[in-house]
C-alpha cells in the first residue's frame, strides 16, 4: 500500500481540514442556538473547574503547615478544601450533563442532515447519480456514519464544543504556570502538549484519508458480508453450499485491505511519537529543573507541579472530540458531495407547458445515448413512432437496450442526441413530473413494498390512496384481486412474509400487484402505459389469459410493450424490432414474419423452444 496521497502539500492539507471544520461548525445552528449555548457554558466550567481544583488544592497544601502550627490557620485551609470540593463535586455533575447535552445536538443535527441526504436522493429527476459508483460511495459514506450515530456530523459538532473544556483547561494550567513560575516554562509545556496533539490529529486526519482511499477494497467485503447475512442470497447459499467460499473471501477481502492499513497506521501514527516523546520528555524535565531550583513556596510547587501534570494529561487523545470531529466532517463533506452529484444530474430544458394526452403520436427521433462511461453507446439513431391508442411491441435480444427506452421515455436519463416527442411537442418542453404524471410504467425491476396489497396498488397515484373503489377496480383488472382477497387481512395484508400478520405473494402475484399499481394510475392520470417484460414470471396459460386482459384494459390507450417472448408481443397492433442501436423492422406479426427478417428467425427459434405452447396458443386464437 501507499502513502495517503497529499495533494498540493501540507497547506493544501491544512486548508483542507479548516474548510471541512468550518462547514462542520455551520451545522451548530440546526441544533438551535440554545442549546449550543447551554453546551458551550458546560464546557467552559468543565475546563475552568479543574484548574480552579488544582488552585485550591495547593492552597490546602500551603495552609496545612501553619495550622498545624497555629490552630486558628485552620479556617483558610477549611475554605480551600470546601472550594475544591465544590470543584470536584462540579466536575462529577457536569460531566454527565456534557455528554447528554452532546447527544441531544448530535441527534438534532444527524436528524437534519439525514433530512438533507434524502431530500439530495430525492430530488434529483433522473437516476444517473444514482448508478453512479462514485455518488454511490459517498452515499455510503454518509449514511454509515448517520446511521452509526457515533462519528456522524452531529457528533463531530458536539465534539468540536467539547474542545472548549480542554482549551480551556490548558489556558488555564499554562496560565498558573506562568504566573507563579516561569512564562518560559509555560511556553515550553504549551509546546509539548501542541506538539504531541498535532501529532495524534495529523495521524488521525491521515489515517482517515487512508480508510476513504480504500472505499473501493472496502465494498467487496462489504457487499459479501450483506450478502452472507441477508435474504436475498439465503436459499442459494445453502442449496449451492457457498458457506465456507463466502467466509474465505470475506476474510481474504477484508485482509487485503486490513494488514496493509494496519502496517501504514503504525508508520502515520505510532513512528512520528517517537520524536515527540523525546522533544516531550526534554520540555518537562527541563520545566521540572528549573522548579526544583527556583525557590518557591510548598503551595507554589504543589501548583505548578499539579498544573504541569493537567495540561501534559491533555497531549493525548480526546475520546469525546478526535474521531468524532474527524470522521464527521468527513461523513458532512459526502453529504454535500453526493448533493452537488445529484444536482448536476438536472434533465435539460425542463419547461412549464401543459402536458397533453397524447391524440397521434409519441416519437422519438433520431435518439443517441450511451450511457456516462460506457464504451459503446446504447442507441445511435433510433427513429421509433408509438401511435395513439394503440399497442406498440419493442423486441430485441438481450442488451438491446429496450429498458433504456423506457428510461429515456421516463426522463430518467436524457439522450444525447435526437428528441422525444409527444403530438408533435418536445416533452422537454414540459416539467419532467406533469409528463410523468401521464406515464404508467410497470419495471422489470419493479419495487415490491414492504406494506398492505392495498398501498403498493394505491402508490401508483399516491394522492389517491383513499380510492378503494379503484384500488380494487385496478387489481381486478390485473387478475390478482381474487388472490389479495384471500389473503389473511384482505387487502390489508402487508406483502411481506417475515412481518408479523404479512404474506408473501409468488413471482406472478408480484407482477400483477405491479400491474395493478400501474392501472392505478391510469384509472386517474396517466394516458401511456409502459410494460417492460410484464409476463417474465408468468406461465404459459397466465401470459394467455394477462394478454387477453390486457387487451381489454388497454384498449383504445397508448402502450409500449416490451418483451422477449413472441407469444406476448405477436398480438400488438405494431412491433418493432430493435438491433445495433437502432430499428431494423418494423410492422405487424403477420408482416414481420413473411418478410423472413431477424423476427421471423426469432419467432422461430423460440417457437422450436416452446414450439407446443406457441402452436397451442396459435391454434386456439385461429379457432379463435
Ligand atoms: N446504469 C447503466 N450504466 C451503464 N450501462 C448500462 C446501465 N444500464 C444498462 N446498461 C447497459 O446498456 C445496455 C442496454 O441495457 P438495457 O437494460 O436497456 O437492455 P435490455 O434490452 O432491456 O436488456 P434485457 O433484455 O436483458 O432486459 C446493456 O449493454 C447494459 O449493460
Amino acid at each position: 500500500m501507499t502513502t495517503v496521497p497529499v495533494r498540493g502539500g501540507r497547506c493544501a492539507e491544512l486548508r483542507g481540514i479548516v474548510v471541512a471544520r468550518r462547514r462542520l461548525a455551520g451545522l451548530l445552528s440546526r441544533a438551535g442556538w440554545p442549546l449550543v449555548l447551554a453546551t458551550a457554558v458546560c464546557d467552559l466550567a468543565l475546563g475552568v473547574l479543574p484548574v480552579v481544583f488544582v488552585v485550591a488544592t495547593s492552597a490546602v497544601v500551603g495552609h496545612v503547615p501553619e495550622a498545624a502550627a497555629n490552630g486558628a490557620a485552620w479556617t483558610g485551609a477549611l475554605s480551600a478544601l470546601v472550594v475544591a470540593s465544590l470543584a470536584f463535586a462540579g466536575q462529577q455533575v457536569l460531566v454527565p450533563v456534557q455528554a447528554g447535552l452532546g447527544e441531544v445536538i448530535a441527534r438534532r443535527i444527524d436528524g437534519e442532515v439525514l433530512d438533507q441526504l434524502m431530500a439530495a436522493a430525492l430530488r434529483a429527476p433522473g437516476i444517473g447519480g444514482l448508478e453512479d459508483q462514485r455518488q454511490l460511495d459517498l452515499l455510503s459514506r454518509a449514511r454509515r456514519e448517520l446511521e452509526r450515530g457515533f462519528q456522524s456530523p452531529g457528533k463531530g459538532c458536539a465534539g468540536m464544543l467539547h474542545l472548549i473544556a480542554r482549551v480551556t483547561q490548558l489556558a488555564g494550567f499554562a496560565a498558573l504556570v506562568g504566573i507563579v513560575f516561569s512564562w518560559l516554562a509555560a511556553v515550553a509545556l504549551l509546546a509539548t502538549v501542541l506538539a504531541f496533539r498535532y501529532g495524534h490529529r495529523r495521524g488521525l486526519h491521515r489515517f482517515s484519508n487512508l480508510f476513504r482511499a480504500n472505499a473501493a477494497v472496502r465494498r467487496e467485503g462489504d457487499y459479501l458480508r450483506d450478502l452472507a447475512m441477508g435474504a436475498t442470497a439465503a436459499k442459494e447459499i445453502r442449496i449451492f453450499g457457498t458457506h465456507g467460499w463466502l467466509t474465505d473471501r470475506y476474510r481474504t477481502s477484508y485482509l487485503s485491505w486490513l494488514l496493509p492499513s494496519w502496517w501504514e497506521r503504525r508508520r502515520i501514527m505510532v513512528r512520528p511519537f517517537y520524536g515527540y516523546t523525546a522533544f516531550g520528555v526534554l520540555a518537562v524535565a527541563a520545566v521540572l529543573g528549573a522548579l526544583g531550583a527556583a525557590s518557591l513556596s510548598t503551595a507554589e510547587i504543589a501548583l505548578v507541579v499539579q498544573a504541569v501534570m493537567g495540561a501534559l494529561r491533555l497531549a493525548e487523545h480526546y475520546p469525546e472530540a478526535d474521531l468524532q470531529t474527524e470522521y464527521g466532517a468527513d461523513a458532512y463533506d459526502a453529504v454535500l458531495a453526493f448533493e452537488r452529484g445529484m444536482t448536476g444530474d438536472e434533465p435539460a430544458g425542463g419547461g412549464t407547458g401543459p402536458v397533453p394526452h397524447p391524440r397521434s403520436e409519441i416519437a422519438f427521433r433520431g435518439l443517441a445515448f450511451g450511457y456516462p462511461g460506457a464504451a459503446r453507446p446504447v442507441f445511435t439513431d433510433l427513429d421509433l413512432t408509438l401511435r395513439a391508442g394503440r399497442c406498440t411491441a419493442v423486441i430485441g435480444v438481450n442488451g438491446v437496450g429496450k429498458t433504456t427506452l423506457v428510461k429515456l421515455l421516463t426522463r430518467l436519463y436524457e439522450p444525447d442526441r435526437g428528441v422525444i416527442t409527444a403530438d408533435g411537442v418536445d416533452i422537454r418542453r414540459f416539467a419532467v413530473d406533469d409528463w410523468r404524471a401521464r406515464l404508467a410504467v410497470v419495471f422489470q425491476d419493479f419495487v415490491r413494498h414492504e406494506r398492505s396489497a392495498r398501498d403498493n396498488i394505491g402508490l401508483g397515484a399516491v394522492e389517491h390512496l383513499d380510492d378503494e373503489d379503484g384500488i380494487r377496480a385496478a387489481a381486478g383488472d390485473a387478475g390478482v384481486l381474487p388472490a389479495l382477497d384471500a389473503l389473511p387481512s384482505g387487502l390489508d395484508t402487508p406483502l411481506a412474509g417475515h412481518v408479523t400478520g404479512g404474506a408473501d405473494l409468488s413471482g406472478g402475484q408480484w407482477q400483477r400487484v405491479a400491474l395493478a399499481r400501474a392501472l392505478f394510475r391510469l384509472r386517474h392520470e396517466g394516458a401511456l402505459l409502459v410494460l417492460d417484460e410484464p409476463t417474465a414470471s408468468l406461465d404459459v396459460r397466465a401470459e394467455a389469459r394477462f394478454f387477453e386482459e390486457f387487451q381489454r384494459v388497454a384498449a383504445g390507450r397508448t402502450s409500449l410493450l416490451i418483451s422477449h417472448r413472441f407469444s406476448t408481443v405477436r398480438h400488438a397492433d405494431h412491433i418493432v424490432v430493435i438491433a445495433g442501436g437502432e430499428v431494423v423492422e418494423e410492422g405487424t406479426h403477420d408482416e414481420l414474419l413473411s418478410l423472413g427478417g431477424r423476427y421471423a428467425e426469432l419467432f422461430h427459434l423460440q417457437a422450436g423452444q416452446f414450439g407446443d405452447d406457441v402452436a397451442a396458443h396459435g391454434e386456439r386464437e385461429a379457432v379463435g
